[in-house]
């Protein structure tokens, strides 16, 4: 009996001592870095996670202002580095020294491969916008008569963001799954919901995604191999609804051969891949690699154009008395000038106020800390200013620290002021983030920023808005046709 106690004791200070060996390294070995300041925190465990999640805005301003631009904080057990303007650039830009980190593992949920999805959606969008800007001015038009319509006795409109998301939906579904395909309700609904379904399905405290990534994975995707999956029904609609026009369209490929005229959407870029359509045979498609490839594309067009159309439409009715009238008479100038026809590329770009107007929107926006890189520099990285971090640290870009400096924005920088801008919206440049920057840069700023000078524009010609709170962002809005006459 004493025996097994003894040894039971022997063992117990034998892992005892281990642990200390192994903590004694970690921290002798982070000795040895110049690691930024980690910022002041009451408990430990909890470190700054709870002021991180309830109130981040303070906590940056505040550790900014006593620690400098780089600090480090506690958070889910984890140590985060946070660098403000100075060192935003080099992070951005530094692609063998930072990777981007996924904030959802959404490689769990969709089965494809996520960067030559990327690449793709980088390709089809650079290559094809401007072939793509008809078809997207005639579905946001046909979108803003279905959703608002005729507004010749006024109209209230009670949930006016969901207005907006319904109407930047079509547009966005008729490039991705095309013109075919893109009025189906159930299929637009079930666009505007994947978002949320794969979010929803992440929504496990992320506390163990940072310090055990391993066991979160494990944690998160238990679901998944009990085979249900947030997304099936997605799948399931998206599936029956592109069958028989993908069957169509390599049975005529196949008929037609060089005289056939590919449609100019995604679905298409997906069905020009031999590994998806094997010699194009209808019966041996990879329609599961579709459907998720498209979620993919959804997950990074869809909310995040709608989150920022909406939020500009806000700032549009909130600041009426000081910008409508200018930016109407921009509009009204531009629609006399083409007559009622479509508006081509030259003369989207002729709005240049409402394009500064958004891109204020844009810049002014709440983000604080976002686009988290992971140093993946081995076994550390300098940057310029001296600070050193260790391989593996995730590190947050203050986003504010560069959006409201009054070096890189001009007077007054936390104020709203849409004429600030000597570039365009969609323009990646160090004093603006929207869009990331350096290679990873988003690519599809030019189809967002478009969509939206477009459904502005024609809001603003067809309709006065009024909102029937001081805060338009809760509560209804009155929309009445314009008296003034102009064409369309
Ligand atoms: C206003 C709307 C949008 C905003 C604010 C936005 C913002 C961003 C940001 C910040 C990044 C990360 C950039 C970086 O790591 O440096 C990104 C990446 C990306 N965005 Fe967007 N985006 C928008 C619309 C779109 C649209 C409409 C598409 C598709 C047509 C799209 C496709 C992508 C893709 C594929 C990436 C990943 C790029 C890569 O990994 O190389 N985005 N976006």
């Amino acid at each position: 009996m004493i025996e097994i106690a003894l040894e039971n004791t022997y063992i117990q200070s034998l892992i005892i001592g281990l642990i200390l060996v192994v903590v004694y390294f970690k921290l002798s070995r982070r000795a040895k870095l110049n690691e930024p300041p980690l910022a002041y925190y009451q408990f430990p465990f909890i470190g700054h996670t709870w002021s991180f999640l309830t109130n981040c805005q303070k906590l940056i301003s505040e550790s900014r202002e006593k620690y400098g631009e780089t600090f480090s904080l506690y958070v889910y057990g984890q140590i985060i580095t946070v660098v403000g303007k100075e060192s935003t650039y080099e992070v951005l830009t530094k692609h063998q020294e930072f990777g981007f980190k996924e904030q959802l593992p959404t490689n769990h949920i969709l089965n494809h491969d996520i960067s030559k999805n990327h690449r793709l959606i980088r390709d089809f969008i650079t290559g094809k916008l401007k072939y793509l800007l008809s078809r997207l001015q005639k579905n946001i038009i046909k979108a803003i008569d279905i959703y608002i319509g005729d507004c010749a006795e006024p109209r209230v409109i009670h949930e006016p963001s969901k207005i907006i998301s319904d109407i930047i939906a079509i547009p966005i579904a008729s490039i991705i799954v095309g013109e075919d395909c893109c009025n189906h309700e159930d299929l637009l609904e079930t666009f505007k919901s994947v978002t949320s379904s794969i979010s929803k399905f992440f929504l496990v405290p992320p506390i163990l995604s940072f310090k055990y990534p391993w066991l979160y994975q494990k944690f998160v995707t238990i679901p998944l191999r009990f085979g249900w999956s947030p997304i099936s029904k997605y799948r399931k609609i998206v599936i029956s609804r592109i069958k028989s026009v993908v069957e169509k369209r390599l049975n005529d490929k196949k008929r037609l051969g060089d005289a056939w005229v590919a449609p100019l959407d995604a679905l298409q870029c997906y069905l020009d891949d031999p590994e998806i359509t094997p010699n194009l045979d209808p019966n041996n498609v990879n329609y599961d690699y579709i459907a998720d490839a498209i979620a993919d594309f959804i997950f990074a067009a869809l909310g995040t154009t709608n989150f920022s159309a909406t939020r500009t439409f806000f700032d549009l009715v909130k600041r009426k008395q000081q910008y409508w009238q200018e930016l109407y008479q921009e509009a009204r100038e531009i629609n006399k000038q083409c007559n009622g026809y479509e508006l081509t590329s030259d003369d989207i770009s002729k709005m240049v106020k409402l394009d500064s107007f958004i891109k204020e929107s844009l810049r002014i926006a709440k983000a604080i800390i976002r686009l988290p890189h992971k140093c993946i520099s081995k076994p550390y990285y300098t940057f310029t200013n001296g600070y050193q971090i260790p391989y593996g640290r995730v590190v947050y870009l203050n986003v504010v620290d560069t959006h409201h400096d009054e070096e890189l924005q001009g007077q007054n920088p936390t104020e709203f002021y849409a004429y600030r801008h000597d570039s365009p919206a969609t323009k990646v440049e160090r004093k603006y983030l929207v869009f990331g920057l350096g290679k990873h840069a988003c690519p599809g700023r030019s189809l967002a920023v478009n969509e939206m000078k477009m459904l502005l524009h024609n809001l603003i010609l067809k309709y006065d808005i009024k909102s029937e709170t001081i805060n338009p962002i809760r509560g209804s809005m009155v929309f009445e046709n314009r008296k003034e006459e102009f064409v369309n």
